[in-house]
């Protein structure tokens, strides 16, 4: 009934701030978010996590920790957005925009909620408390969240 998509999520924070990327194009254009996407096929989720942040923001990082992971349902659709999402505590390169990334910082107490993915204010206070959760959203369209789990787990 349900098929999974495979999608990765990238923040990077730093002390008091997390830099977030405005989307240019395609999917969730004109919100901030982090650096994402698909996977590729022979690609482990982890190097297209990797990939896409290069990709994205032009950053490296070599501490990729694996933070969370939500299932999102979207009404009607029968594919399911299964993201992985990731936190980098440390980065080499300079933030670079790119032709679907627009990068900058926000310190902690100015993320703007209001210009993102509707689930974001939901888990970034996990993230930000580096604690590892599992969720599961149901959308009615982009912005209208039917239902909604949110647990924390002790490891993923
Ligand atoms: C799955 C979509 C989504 C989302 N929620 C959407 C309402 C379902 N929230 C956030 N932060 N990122 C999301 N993506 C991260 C991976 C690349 C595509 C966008």
């Amino acid at each position: 009934m349900f098929t999974r998509k495979l999608l990765t999520l990238v923040l990077v924070v730093q002390p008091g701030r997390v830099l977030l990327g405005m989307k240019k194009r395609g999917f969730g254009a004109g919100k901030w978010n982090g650096f994402g996407g698909k996977v590729n096929p022979g690609e482990s989720i982890e190097q297209a996590a990797r990939r896409e942040l290069l990709e994205e923001s032009g950053l490296t990082t070599n501490t990729l920790e694996k933070i969370g992971n939500i299932t999102f349902e979207f009404v009607g659709e029968t594919e399911l957005m299964d993201v992985h999402i990731y936190r980098a505590d440390e980065y080499d390169g300079e933030p670079t925009e790119s032709e679907e990334m627009r990068p900058q910082w926000f310190d902690i107490d100015k993320i703007p909620y209001g210009k993102m993915w509707a689930d974001d204010i939901f888990w970034f206070p996990l993230m930000l408390q580096k604690k590892k959760f599992l969720g599961y959203f149901k959308f009615h369209g982009h912005d209208v969240i039917l239902e909604q789990k949110l647990n924390e787990v002790q490891q993923l």
